[in-house]
């Protein structure tokens, strides 16, 4: 018996088509958040899109954020002193999730999972990383997230 390959994360979610369509949904629903918004209001137009490539690369796609937008140091620049406080980064969190429904990303349970595990593990860091005086690591490899225990359910 033959056993099927695992898909990436990358795959499963429709590759970098659907998750530059979830980012653009969630930046425009960002940009208007009361909490959020304001930390955003000078943003880098193309800043879903940039986003969008970390995620392709850290859930298996091509390593695009770290060939052209100089990867994990770049993406810490980015956060560096915003002092993101938790429940911004909890409005953070909900809103992806919410663009997540919207713009259709697969909904199953083991998918949903390890796309919030990443989400999770992530955010946090991002608002430890921001805090005045942080010293987090100036060098590191962009993570690569993958199913954990729950690999997909592929009958
Ligand atoms: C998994 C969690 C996160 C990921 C993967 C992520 C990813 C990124 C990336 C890749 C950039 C740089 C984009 C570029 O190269 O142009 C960036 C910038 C930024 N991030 Fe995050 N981020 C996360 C969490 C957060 C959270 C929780 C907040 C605040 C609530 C935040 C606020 C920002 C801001 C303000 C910028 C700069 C925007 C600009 O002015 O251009 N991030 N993020």
């Amino acid at each position: 018996m033959t056993e099927k390959a695992v898909p990436t994360l990358y795959e499963w979610a429709g590759g970098s088509e659907a998750l530059d369509r979830l980012t653009e949904t969630f930046y425009r629903s960002v940009v208007k958040d009361d909490l959020i918004g304001p930390l955003f209001a000078h943003m880098d137009p193309g800043h879903p899109r940039h986003v969008a490539m970390w995620l392709s690369e850290v859930f298996g796609g091509p390593d695009r954020y770290t060939k052209e937008r100089g990867g994990y140091p770049a993406m810490l620049r980015h956060h560096l002193g915003k002092a993101i406080t938790e429940p911004q980064r909890r409005r953070w969190v909900s809103l992806l999730m919410d663009a997540a429904d919207e713009v259709g990303l697969p909904d199953d349970p083991e998918f949903r999972a390890a796309f919030a595990g990443y989400i999770e593990w992530g955010t946090r860091l991002a608002r430890q990383n921001s805090q005045p005086g942080a010293e987090p690591p100036a060098q590191a490899p962009v993570p690569h997230w993958g199913w954990g225990v729950a690999p997909p359910y592929q009958p």
